[in-house]
């Protein structure tokens, strides 16, 4: 399970603990990501997979893909400040939930707050992965929304999972390549790929200016899956 963005005010007793295991890992061209692997103490953060998986009101849109429609690899719920533009991908509009009907949620984006000082996430997207055959698709996150250089924060609970980025291609499409089976999605061995594996409590923040020596971020150039 992960939420595309924020948990509780003060998820470890030592935050100074998470700040020394935190990897920034240069992408090249100016782009950084951050990684935090222990962001959530391993009992909070089961404590909060519990939360998700009984209370989140999940859904599993059927999706508009290249000309055919098909049922989202993955279970998913929208959550968004008052005020912004709706947000659709692949045909699909989500019902935008208020960060008010979920308390616990706005105590995680005040942990990813003070985690990535100078960030102001407004928008939440949680995705849940019910086992191996669920998945996200190669794609960008490059909706108008998120304006011309997207700050992402993805924080992850469960069960492992590898995360990939690479650069993008200018001639690939812009739509998320979900219908594709993982098999056919991606050459592991492709050069400007970057993996990481997205463990249980972790914090994974991309397109964050500060992270770079000179703030350029080219998220947009980015896709991943
Ligand atoms: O679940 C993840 O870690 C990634 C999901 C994602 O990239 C998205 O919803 O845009
Ligand atoms: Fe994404």
């Amino acid at each position: 399970m992960s939420l595309m963005l924020k948990a509780n005010p003060n998820p470890n007793p030592n935050p100074n603990e998470n700040a020394k295991k935190t990897q920034i890992v240069d992408l090249g061209n100016g782009s950084s990501v951050v990684y935090v692997p222990k962001f959530l103490a391993y009992d909070v953060a089961w404590e909060f997979f519990n939360y998700l998986d009984n209370h989140i009101p999940w859904t599993r849109p059927t999706l508009r893909v290249f000309g055919r429609s098909c049922l989202q690899p993955r279970d998913t719920c929208y959550v968004a400040s008052a005020g912004l533009p709706d947000l659709i991908y692949s045909g699909y509009q989500p019902h935008a939930h208020s960060w008010d009907d979920f308390p616990l949620l706005k105590d995680i984006l005040d942990a990813v707050h003070k985690m990535l000082p100078g960030s102001t996430f407004n928008s939440l997207l949680l995705n849940r992965y019910k086992g191996g055959n669920d998945y996200v698709g190669w794609h960008s996150d490059d909706e108008k929304l998120y304006g011309a250089t997207p700050e992402i924060a993805s924080v992850s609970f469960g069960c492992e999972r590898d995360f990939f980025l690479k650069k993008k291609s200018c001639k690939s499409p812009q739509e998320r390549s979900d219908e594709k089976p993982p098999s056919k999605r991606f050459k592991k061995s492709s050069q400007d790929q970057h993996n990481f594996t997205l463990k249980h409590g972790s914090l994974l923040g991309t397109g964050y200016p500060c992270l770079a020596q000179t703030p350029i971020c080219d998220h947009p150039c980015m896709m991943h899956q």
